[in-house]
C-alpha cells in the first residue's frame, strides 16, 4: 500500500475546504487485507449540497471548480459481484456511493472511524488486486498516472478536509494533541519503500552441484552430449579465459580458433608458389597448425553416440541434394564435427553477388531428335580450321557413356546439349554431366594431406565422378576472401576457360568457385603429380554464357574401389620450373612427385 497521495484538486481560495482528497494507490502486492487508519483533520462537519440523487453525503465526482476533496482509491477489478458486495457495505456504513461510466469495479472500502473532535478517520478494511491488473495498476503507477477519470469509484467523504500539499494544511496528531487512536489490526506487511520504481526479479543461477545433476541427467537422457560439444561451466569459463567470445555485444568476431571444433590438418608452414597462368586449376589451400586441434578423449560410448549424431545430421544434409546421400564418413568424430558444424553439401552453384548467368533468351538447342547425331549435332564444338565437331563422349557396350580415351588427352572443353534441345535427357549421349552424380562417394583420412576422397566401387576410363560445385563468386570478392583468409584453407577455383586469351581485362571478368563452406565431395579431393582424375570444363548453355561452365572430374585411367581420388592442381605445370621454396609443399608420394602444390595467391598471379 502506497498509502496517501494527493496529486487531486488543492482548494482554491474562497471556499472553505469540505472534503478531503485521498488518493490511494495500490502497490505490487497482490492482494491485501491491510487495515491501515488514516487520520484526518475534521473541521466543522458540513453537508453537501451535491447529492447527486443518492444521498447527501456522497456526491460523484465533483462537476465544478468547486473545491472539493475526493477519497480516490479506485482500481479495476475484473468481477463485478465483489463491487456489490463492498456497495452494499459502503452504504451501509453510512456512505453513498456513485458510480463511474468507466468503472468495472471497486477493490476497497472505508470504514469511517469518528476519533474525536476534529478528527476523522478512514480505515482501508481490505483491498485484493487479481494478478492480471495488478501490472496495469503497477503500471499505471508507474507512469505516475493517477488521472480520476480512470478510477471507478470516488468516495467523498463529507466534511472531510484538504490533505493537498497546497490546501490547509492538516495538523498532525501530535499538534492537536491528541493520542493516535488504536485500532485493533490484522498484521500486514510493511510499507515497501517505493515498490513502483523498480520491480526486479532474480532468477539464481544453478550452483555447481546443480549444474553437474543437470548435465548427468541430460547425457543419462541424449547419449551424444559431450561436454566439448555442449560446453559447461567449466569449459565456458576455460573459452572466456582464452577469450574465445567477443567481450562486447557489438564485436562479432569471435576467435574460432580456440573453439574446439578444429580439425587437425597438416601444418603447412610455408605458403605456396605461384600459378604461373589462370587455367583451371585450385588455387590455394593452407590448413591451420594440427597442433592447435584438440584431441579426442572422450568415453568411447560417448564418442559413438556423438558419431551416430554428426553423421545423421550430416547425411539429412546431404539428402537435400540429388545423389548428395550416397555417400560415406570414413573420419573421426572430431573431423566429423567440423564438417558438420563448417561445410553444406550443394549439388549445383551457389550464385553470389553480382554474378548474373546470361539469360535464357540466348540459349541455342539442337534438333537432332531424341538423340543427337555426333556428325551434325550443332551443340558440339567444331575443330579449329576443320569442319568436323569435336565429340567427347562414347557410348560403351555396357551402355554407360564416358570420355573417349583421345579427348582425355586433350585441351578441350565439352559441350554438352542444353534444355533447348530436342534430345531426350535420358537417351542422348551428349547428357552426362548435367545428369549429376552417378557413383558413390567416400570421404576419408589421408592423415598427412588432409581429408581425401575415395570410391567405393571401381570406376573406368572417361568416367565422370561429380563437379566442383560452390560458390560462384566475383573476383574481387574471391579477392576478399583470399585476403581474409591468409593462412587458411582456401578453396577456390577460376571459372575463366573461355576468357583467356580475350585480353588483360578477361580475369577481371571471370567469376571464381569458392568450395570452401558449400561444395560437392570432389571438394576434397587432393592433388597428386601422378593423377587418375582429371578436370574437364564442360559447358551445358551451349557455350552462350562464357562466365558459367562446369568443372567436371572424369577417371583419366581405370580406377580400382577404394583408391584415392587425385588429379593434378597445377596441370600447366612446366617441367623446367624451378620449384618455389615459398610454395606448398606436396606429398603425394609419387616417385616423380614436383615437391610443390600450387602459387601461392590468386592475386599476386595476376600481377
Ligand atoms: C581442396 S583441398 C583437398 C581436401 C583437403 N585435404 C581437405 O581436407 O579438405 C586442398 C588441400 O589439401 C591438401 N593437399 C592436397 N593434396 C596435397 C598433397 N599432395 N600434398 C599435401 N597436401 C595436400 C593441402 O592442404 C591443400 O591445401
Amino acid at each position: 500500500m502506497q498509502g496517501l497521495a494527493g496529486p487531486l484538486a488543492a482548494p482554491t481560495s474562497g471556499y472553505p475546504p469540505t472534503r478531503e482528497v485521498i488518493d490511494l494507490t495500490l502497490d505490487d502486492k497482490d492482494s491485501m487485507d491491510v487495515d491501515e487508519v488514516i487520520s484526518v483533520p475534521h473541521p466543522t462537519p458540513q453537508r453537501s449540497t451535491q447529492t447527486n440523487g443518492l444521498s447527501p453525503l456522497v456526491e460523484k465526482e465533483p462537476q465544478s471548480d468547486r473545491p472539493t476533496f475526493v477519497s480516490t482509491l479506485a482500481h479495476r477489478a475484473q468481477s463485478l459481484s465483489p463491487q456489490k458486495q463492498k456497495l452494499n457495505a459502503l452504504e451501509q456504513a453510512g456512505f453513498n456511493v456513485s458510480k463511474h461510466s468507466d468503472s468495472s469495479s471497486m477493490l476497497y472500502h472505508h470504514s469511517p472511524y469518528d476519533s474525536g473532535d476534529n478528527e476523522r478517520s478512514y480505515r482501508v478494511v481490505s483491498t485484493t488486486i487479481p494478478q492480471k491488473r495488478k501490472s496495469q495498476s503497477t503500471e499505471q503507477s508507474d507512469l505516475g498516472d493517477t488521472n480520476d477519470e480512470d478510477s471507478s469509484f470516488r468516495l467523498l467523504q463529507p466534511n472531510g478536509v484538504g490533505s493537498s500539499s497546497e490546501g490547509p494544511s492538516r495538523p498532525s496528531e501530535k499538534a492537536l494533541g491528541k493520542k493516535p487512536m488504536v485500532i485493533p489490526r490484522t498484521p500486514s506487511p510493511p510499507p515497501q519503500l517505493r515498490p513502483r520504481d523498480s520491480v526486479s526479479v532474480v532468477i539464481p543461477s544453478p550452483s555447481a552441484a546443480q549444474r553437474e545433476q543437470i548435465m548427468t541427467a541430460l547425457k543419462s537422457e541424449f547419449k551424444g552430449l559431450d561436454e566439448r560439444y555442449f560446453p559447461t561451466g567449466l569449459e565456458e569459463k576455460a573459452k572466456a579465459k582464452r577469450r574465445a567470445y567477443p567481450t562486447t555485444t557489438t564485436t562479432s568476431h569471435v576467435n574460432k580458433k580456440v573453439v574446439s571444433f578444429g580439425v587437425a590438418m597438416p601444418t603447412v608452414k610455408e605458403p605456396g608458389l605461384r600459378k604461373p597462368n589462370a587455367s583451371l586449376s585450385l588455387q590455394r589451400s593452407v590448413f591451420p597448425d594440427a597442433s592447435s586441434s584438440k584431441s579426442v578423449t572422450a568415453e568411447p560410448e560417448t564418442q559413438a553416440s556423438t558419431a551416430k549424431f554428426l553423421r545423421k545430421k550430416l547425411r539429412k544434409k546431404l539428402k537435400r541434394i540429388p545423389g548428395g546421400h550416397e555417400m560415406e564418413f570414413d573420419i573421426d568424430d572430431e573431423k566429423l564435427a567440423a564438417l558438420s558444424a563448417n561445410f553444406s553439401f550443394v549439388g549445383d552453384y551457389r550464385l553470389g553477388p553480382g554474378v548474373t548467368p546470361v539469360d535464357n533468351a540466348f540459349l541455342t538447342g539442337c534438333d537432332c531428335g531424341s538423340v543427337c547425331d555426333p556428325n551434325s549435332c550443332h551443340c558440339l564444338i567444331q575443330e579449329e580450321e576443320s569442319d568436323r565437331f569435336i565429340v567427347a563422349y562414347e557410348r560403351l557396350p555396357s551402355g554407360k557413356v564416358v570420355v573417349r580415351r583421345d579427348f582425355l588427352n586433350r585441351k578441350a572443353m565439352i559441350s554438352e546439349c542444353s534444355d533447348r534441345c530436342q534430345c531426350a535427357k535420358n537417351d542422348c549421349w551428349n547428357h552426362v554431366v548435367q545428369r549429376g552424380r552417378q557413383v558413390r562417394l567416400e570421404v576419408f583420412d589421408t592423415g598427412e594431406r588432409g581429408l581425401g576422397l575415395r570410391c567405393p566401387q571401381p570406376l573406368i576410363t572417361g568416367q565422370f565422378i561429380d563437379c566442383y560445385y560452390g560458390e560462384v563468386i566475383t573476383q574481387s570478392d574471391a579477392d576478399a576472401r583470399e585476403s581474409a583468409n591468409e593462412g587458411k584453407p582456401s578453396y577456390l577455383f577460376n571459372l575463366d576457360w573461355l576468357l583467356i586469351g580475350n585480353g588483360p581485362h578477361a580475369y577481371e571478368e571471370g567469376y571464381v568457385i569458392d568450395g570452401q563452406k558449400f561444395g560437392a565431395a570432389t571438394r576434397f579431393i587432393n592433388h597428386s603429380c601422378n593423377p587418375n582424375c582429371k578436370i574437364i570444363p564442360v559447358s551445358v548453355n551451349n557455350l552462350s554464357d562464357e562466365r558459367l561452365y562446369y568443372l567436371a572430374f572424369f577417371a583419366i585411367r581405370d580406377i580400382p574401389a577404394n583408391t584415392e581420388l587425385t588429379f593434378d592442381y597445377h596441370p600447366n605445370w612446366e617441367e623446367s620450373k624451378k620449384v618455389d621454396p615459398n610454395a606448398v609443399k606436396c606429398l603425394c608420394g609419387e616417385e616423380k612427385c614436383r615437391g610443390q602444390l600450387w602459387p601461392n595467391s590468386r592475386k599476386k598471379e595476376r600481377q
